[in-house]
């Protein structure tokens, strides 16, 4: 085969050139981590490497152990990060460097600000890892040889990170990766070998693999000798008590790929029928592509120390998909494949043992750090509700993490517990009520919650795309049903009194002759027409049955393309209302026809539903309100 040597003068991406105008200003402040970046890629470089090593000895190339090397040159202004690891291609670094190949990278950018700040915390949450050498280098050129490649395969990228890059093929005996920063005028800080170690015990001291710098003489000079500067040894294989909370941190910032600490972790040997360590985080924000739910889930697999694969997801269910870290098991074969992972007891038991431990984190958080609680709820609130659905075993659990807006306070913000709720519930009430809507205010304002408000009893307001599906699934909490106060009949039992009773159906019975004149009005449109039990304001709404989907809902479905069986609703007439009873006068058919839609309508656009034809509605509420 021949090998295609030709030097080429490629294009960044818009996306790439964007973030890195946008990166180098924004992490200016924090500008050290370009060495835990870089080092961070060469460390799975390394993994990537020795686990392909398994199947295939010769990629090694007689070159049995995996190191990094950091180095710096003080004329030369530049400082180097090397690799024996798994080294790239040219098709590699192409579509490895020079390219960002996430979805929604668009979208992340344009939620940049310009504020430092903000888009540090942003861009942190993005992970900029190759990139960040350009917030300290105004040249980068990184040389690398595939593993088990020829030398004539080596390739050199260079780029100044102003829109583009060259790539050539080169001749590198060695195989793994070169980077070699030229440093900014005003960077000369990093040409300093107390200060690039201090660096390395402060963010990378936990990485598996040596790293090591060359030794100084007594005078200061760099020596032809490699010392290690860091621990080397894996962190979650020390024990628990010998590991500071800092270096739990760092550690998750080279996992996760994160520039924030964690909110909290767990850290566990399990002993007895499997054997494996777990090292778990919860992280403190949610990464912009979390609702992709086809995203990579973020626990990396170890076999006996080994790195076999990122993103097992076969270790964490889709509704703990925030959960970074590690799983490393004594039992498991050091071959085993994404495939083989699929059907193997070992990893159902893991994977069940670690859903545990975190769910038990979020209990005690829940129970004895609830502001920090609130934190975590406010950023994965949204994916934690898809798991009574997708974890029945564990739901009761999943239930008491919940939290809900409510009309006990009214605010958006959600911190009710089904817990509390069940604690201030009424005498002789037995069921926990919510609502479902398309946003906070239309749940809140929703005429369902008149009759609620009356007597006071709370309801639950729901309005993430997800609660519908929660709710679908779960249906009672501690012996108490889930129901939803604008679907079924509503029964508030014992919390009417005899007197609310009675009043109900003198109004009732006042305006008896109503129901046939509008069931007959509004024909085929309606299933039924019947008096409320629901409503003190509102003149009428649209009732629901149980297994009914709410009309926002289905009107979100339908335009995603999705055809949904027609169904009629019951719409519910309040006989206490005055524009109830003066429709009672009304004498005129046309006029109370007219009158009959308008109820409809308006009950149908309190509901979040759509009128199929709005044009129409305006015509004939004009019509109505110039005869009125
Ligand atoms: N030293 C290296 N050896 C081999 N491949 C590398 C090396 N550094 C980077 N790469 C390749 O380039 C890709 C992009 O690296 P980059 O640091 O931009 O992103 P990342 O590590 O995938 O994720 P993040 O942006 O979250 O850090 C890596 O996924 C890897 O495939």
């Amino acid at each position: 085969m021949s090998v295609d040597t030709h030097k080429e003068t490629r294009s960044f991406q818009t996306e790439v050139s964007q973030l890195l105008h946008l990166m180098i200003n924004a992490l200016y402040s924090n500008k050290e981590i370009f060495l835990r970046e870089l080092i961070s890629n060469a460390s799975d470089a390394c993994d990537k490497l020795r686990f392909e090593a398994l199947s295939d000895d010769a990629l090694m190339e007689g070159e049995g152990e995996l190191q990094i090397q950091v180095a710096y040159d003080k004329e030369a202004r530049t400082v180097t990060i090397r690799d024996n690891g798994i080294g790239m291609s040219r098709d590699d670094v192409i579509e490895n460097i020079g390219t960002i190949a996430r979805s929604g990278t668009r979208e992340f950018l344009g939620q940049l600000t310009g504020d430092q700040q903000k888009d540090a915390h942003l861009i942190g949450q993005f992970g900029v890892g190759f990139y960040s050498a350009f917030i300290v280098a105004d040249r980068v050129t990184l040389t690398t040889r595939r593993a088990g490649m020829g030398a004539e395969h080596g390739v050199r990228w260079s780029s100044d990170g102003t829109g583009e890059f060259t790539v050539e093929t080169v001749e590198r005996p060695e195989r793994g990766t070169e980077v070699v920063l030229h440093l900014k005028e005003g960077e000369d800080e990093f040409l300093d070998d107390w200060r690039l170690r201090h660096i390395i015990t402060r963010y990378s001291d936990h990485i598996p693999l040596p790293i090591r710098m060359p030794k100084r003489d007594d005078e200061g000079n760099a020596t032809e000798e490699w010392e290690t500067v860091n621990r080397a040894s894996a962190l979650w294989t020390r024990p628990k008590g010998e590991i500071s909370d800092e270096e739990y941190q760092a550690f998750y910032k080279h996992v996760a790929h994160d520039f924030e600490e964690p909110l909290a972790w767990t850290h566990n040997r399990v002993e007895g029928r499997h054997e494996y360590t777990s090292l778990l985080y919860i992280p403190k924000r949610a990464p912009f592509d979390l609702w992709d739910r086809d995203r990579r889930h973020g626990i990396k697999l170890y076999v006996q120390r080994v790195f076999i694969m990122d993103d097992a997801e076969q270790l964490m269910p889709a509704y703990l998909r925030f959960v970074r870290g590690v799983v490393d098991s004594n039992d498991l074969p050091l071959n085993i494949s994404r495939e083989i992972l699929q059907n193997n007891r070992i990893i159902d038991g893991i994977r069940s043992g670690s859903v545990k431990k975190v769910l038990g984190l979020l209990e005690d958080m829940a129970k004895n750090e609830p502001e920090k609680y609130q934190t975590f709820w406010d950023a994965f609130g949204r994916v934690l509700k898809e798991g009574p659905a997708e974890d029945y075993a564990n739901r009761e659990q999943i239930a008491r993490l919940l939290r809900f807006a409510s009309t006990h306070t009214g605010e958006a913000t959600q911190n009710v517990s089904l817990a509390d709720y069940v604690a201030r519930m009424k005498e002789g009430q037995d069921t926990i009520y919510y609502i479902t809507a398309d946003n906070h205010t239309a749940a809140l304002h929703s005429p369902h919650l008149e009759v609620f408000r009356k007597r006071g009893i709370e309801v639950l307001l729901l309005s993430d795309r997800v609660d519908e599906w929660l709710v679908a699934h779960l249906t009672e909490f501690e012996g108490k049903a889930l129901k939803s106060v604008a679907k079924g009949d509503l029964d508030l039992g014992e919390t009417e009194t005899e007197e609310e009773k009675k009043a109900q159906q003198e109004a009732e019975e006042q305006v008896k002759e109503l129901l046939p004149r509008i069931q007959e009005a509004l024909g085929e449109r309606v299933q039924e027409v019947r008096f409320s039990h629901r409503l003190t304001d509102s003149p009428a709404c649209i009732v629901l049955s149980e297994n009914e989907m709410a009309l926002y809902m289905q009107q979100l479905l339908k335009q995603a393309g999705q055809s949904l069986p027609d169904t009629k609703p019951v719409l519910e007439v309040n006989p206490g209302h005055r524009l109830i009873q003066r429709m009672d006068q009304e004498t005129d058919t046309e006029r109370f026809g007219g009158w009959a839609r308008l109820l409809l309508d308006q009950a149908i656009l309190a509901e979040g539903g759509q009128l199929e034809d709005p044009a129409d509605f305006v015509r004939r509420l004009n019509t109505l309100i110039t005869s009125a």
